[in-house]
């Protein structure tokens, strides 16, 4: 049986992966990067660029909606689903082209194309039947739709993500569960391209918001959109001869596919984990320092959704940047900051939160004050006809720090920015509110929500309703 000897062992060509390759390529060409899937990525493939790419044509079906109280009407939108997933699709494979081309253009004796699992701290066995030995190895494996077992009946017509990608037309109905951010992103885009859809929720939770008042205005906003439930008492589902059926208070709802989107798993449940001294934790997940990367004392690092901390891509990038640069660095390694909380949900309204979340300032006892500001009342967004949704910042009583916010609302993943970058460069509530605001912006409400959390902590006046030499409807 061939056995490889590298310095770097990376499972895993995903979007950690391969951060972590370019970062361990700075430092030694003794690197191997194991990949037993298609190279493209999770995110290009079959996550964040198809999912954008299917709401913006949502969002080009609905556009002319906004416009009457303007004066402006428009026919019905004709919506051709053929032409809408063949702009999908072409358009993923272009984003993944890119992708493929960057990872083939690696030296050859770098990549192996083979399933990977552990069979010591420093061995791994390959399905191809080869081993390799490595000085440290990096798990950047990823993660999988959580399918519970309960769903399966719906056999061949239960759906994930990345099926939704590969339709060569839209259906005529879906029932998605799961309201959180891959539920909401597609369920919305479908209904706004004229799919019949229903969404079932649970625990009244909509995507990652924890603020009670913002959940609410999220929940009221939605269910006034669509059929969307954030907390479905679904008392039976099942395939039927045409599709799926659920059952839903005493009534039988019928649709052609049920698309579950009720969480990721991380990919370490068939990583031979048992055969390495790592410790796991409640979920399978190596214990490991967020600082690092590192597991326990073992040489070896996690990195993005595998490591089940915070799904997202430009976690992902960040963690495979630390656990490349330690790898190729052990038994030197070093500790590398995190950057500000912030995501994003693409619905519409948009959704976004940064820093802390309201649940964690409870849960921890933070001593908080809360300024919030509703969008219906605020001048570009009423201009614009995007006024709904809910802002809420928190800030520190006693230092003025600015800790976080949560938010559904017009422009948010701009916000969202622009608080990450604040947080993260540690200003007070005070120090933001120097900064210049033009006029007349959505960023205007901001202000607005931040001179209350001043007021609230005591270091600022109140702003005047209808604050007219801040401009109106600021
Ligand atoms: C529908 C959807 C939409 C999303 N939208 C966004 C968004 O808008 N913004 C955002 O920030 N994030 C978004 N995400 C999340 C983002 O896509 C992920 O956080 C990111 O892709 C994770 O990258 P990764 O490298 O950890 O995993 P991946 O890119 O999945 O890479 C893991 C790789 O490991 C390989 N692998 C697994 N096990 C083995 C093994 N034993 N041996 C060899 N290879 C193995 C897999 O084949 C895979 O290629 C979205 C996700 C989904 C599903
Ligand atoms: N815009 C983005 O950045 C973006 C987009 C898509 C995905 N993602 C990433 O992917 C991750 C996974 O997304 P997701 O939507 O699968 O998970 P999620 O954790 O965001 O949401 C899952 C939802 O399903 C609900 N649920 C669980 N069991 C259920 C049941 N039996 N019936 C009905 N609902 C049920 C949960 O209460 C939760 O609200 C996200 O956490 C995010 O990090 C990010």
């Amino acid at each position: 049986m061939a056995t490889l000897k590298t310095k770097v062992a990376v499972i895993g060509a995903g979007s950690a992966g391969m951060r972590a390759y370019r970062e361990i390529t700075k430092t030694t060409d003794d690197v191997l990067l194991i990949e037993d899937g298609p190279y493209g990525t999770t995110c290009a493939r079959v996550g964040c660029m198809p999912s954008k790419l299917l709401i913006a044509a949502a969002e080009a079906a609905y556009a002319g909606n906004h416009t009457a109280p303007m004066g402006v009407t428009y026919a019905a939108p004709q919506i051709d689903g053929a032409a809408v997933m063949a702009r999908v699709r072409s358009e993923r494979d272009r984003f993944v082209g890119f992708v493929e081309e960057t990872v083939e253009g690696w030296p050859e004796q770098h990549r192996i194309r083979s399933r990977a699992s552990f069979l010591s701290d420093t061995t791994l066995a390959l399905s191809d039947g080869r081993r390799v030995e490595a000085e440290t190895i990096i798990i950047a494996t990823g993660s999988r739709p959580n399918i519970l077992p309960f769903f399966e009946n719906f056999g061949d017509r239960l759906i994930v993500n990345d099926d939704v990608f590969s339709w060569d037309t839209l259906p005529s109905s879906v029932a998605v569960f799961g309201a959180g951010v891959i539920g909401l992103e597609l369920g919305q885009a479908l209904h706004r391209l004229g799919v019949r859809v229903s969404l079932f929720g649970r625990d009244n939770l909509v995507g990652p918001l924890s603020d009670p008042e913002v959940l609410a205005q999220a929940n009221r906003i939605f269910t006034a959109e669509f059929d969307f439930h954030s907390h479905a008492d679904v008392t039976g589902h099942r395939r039927t001869d045409t599709g799926v059926a659920v059952d839903l208070n005493g009534e039988t709802l019928e649709y052609e596919y049920a698309l579950i989107a009720t969480g990721r798993r991380p990919n370490v449940d068939k990583l031979g984990l048992e055969n390495t001294s790592l410790k796991l934790d409640a979920r399978g997940v190596p214990v490991f320092d967020l600082y690092t990367g590192q597991c326990g004392d073992a040489p070896i690092f996690i990195a993005g959704d595998a490591n089940n901390i915070i799904p997202l891509l430009h976690e992902a990038a960040d963690e495979g940047a630390t656990a490349g640069y330690n790898a190729a660095h052990w038994p030197d390694i070093r500790r590398f900051t995190k950057s500000a909380p912030i995501s994003v949900m693409f619905s519409d309204p948009q959704i976004m939160m940064v820093g802390e979340t309201h649940r964690a300032l409870t849960e921890r006892g933070a001593d908080f004050a809360v300024g919030s500001l509703d969008w219906a009342d605020q001048g570009r967004a009423r201009v614009m006809g995007v006024n709904k949704g809910l802002l809420r910042v928190y800030g520190e009583y006693n230092t003025g720090r600015f800790l976080g916010a949560e938010m559904i609302g017009p422009r948010a993943e701009h916000l969202a920015h622009l608080l990450a970058w604040s947080l993260q460069s540690r200003l007070t509530v005070d120090e933001m509110l120097e900064r210049p605001f033009y006029h007349p912006v959505i960023e205007e409400g901001l202000r607005t929500a931040l001179r209350i959390l001043n007021a609230n902590l005591q270091m600022g006046a109140m702003p005047p309703p209808r604050c007219i030499d801040c401009g109106p409807g600021a």
